[in-house]
């Protein structure tokens, strides 16, 4: 432990099959289920194409440009999390590349998401690691600290608290606090009925042609 990174006793996290319930769904259903609100910024996007992951936010707080706090959050991981990283919006410097993804793949983390940069961008594609990041960047982390780990950290404008679900995929990134979850799911069922019926007309109105 490095003693200007701070960490967050523990919280309580989703159980997996109810992270597995969110699996069905998109980024863009999920959001109009809990009234178009909660998407991250749309700076945010994949690293690589076909990028997506669900998963519990373990989150970091590091200064711009630095990763020590990532770093030590390795020892934080457990199977499920995803990686929130409020790197403060930085995009000049990679707070994560291959060497880290390799890690949060290794310790069962289903994906980052960085507001900030990541590097490596290739090798973390050809391994399969889902990143989401405001930008690709060559230029490596200082790793200096301060940070913090599991506390509320601000990502692309949305709050992320340790436990919340978090669903990303081609079109970004939604937050979805824990004790919302059931509702959401169940409005989302209900936008996914709507959106077949949507899609019915139009078959409709093809036959009929
Ligand atoms: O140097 C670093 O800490 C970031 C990086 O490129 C990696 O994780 O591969
Ligand atoms: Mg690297």
């Amino acid at each position: 432990m490095t003693d200007n990174i701070r960490i967050a006793a523990t919280w309580q996290r989703p159980a997996p099959e109810l992270l597995e319930r969110f699996r069905v769904h998109s980024v863009a259903n999920l959001g109009d289920a809990f009234g178009r609100l909660n998407i991250v910024d749309g700076g945010i996007a994949p690293i690589w194409t076909g990028a997506y992951a669900v998963g519990s936010a373990l989150p970091v707080l590091t200064v711009a440009g630095d990763n020590l706090a990532v770093i030590e959050a390795l020892d934080h991981i457990q199977p499920g999390d995803f990686l929130a990283i409020n790197a403060g919006g930085f995009d000049g410097r990679a707070i994560l590349g291959d060497n880290l993804a390799q890690r949060f793949d290794l310790f069962g983390a289903t994906g980052a998401i960085v507001d900030g940069a990541a590097r490596d961008k290739a090798i973390i594609e050809r391994l399969g690691f889902p990143v989401f990041a405001r930008a690709v960047n060559p230029a490596g982390p200082w790793k200096n600290g301060p940070g913090v780990i599991g506390e509320p950290v601000a990502i692309g404008g949305v709050v992320v608290n340790a436990g919340d679900i978090i669903v990303a995929d081609e079109d970004g990134v939604i937050v979805i606090p824990q004790a919302r979850a059931e509702e959401v799911l169940a409005a989302a069922d209900a936008v996914v009925a709507l959106e077949a019926e949507k899609d019915a007309e139009v078959e409709a109105a093809k036959a009929a042609r």
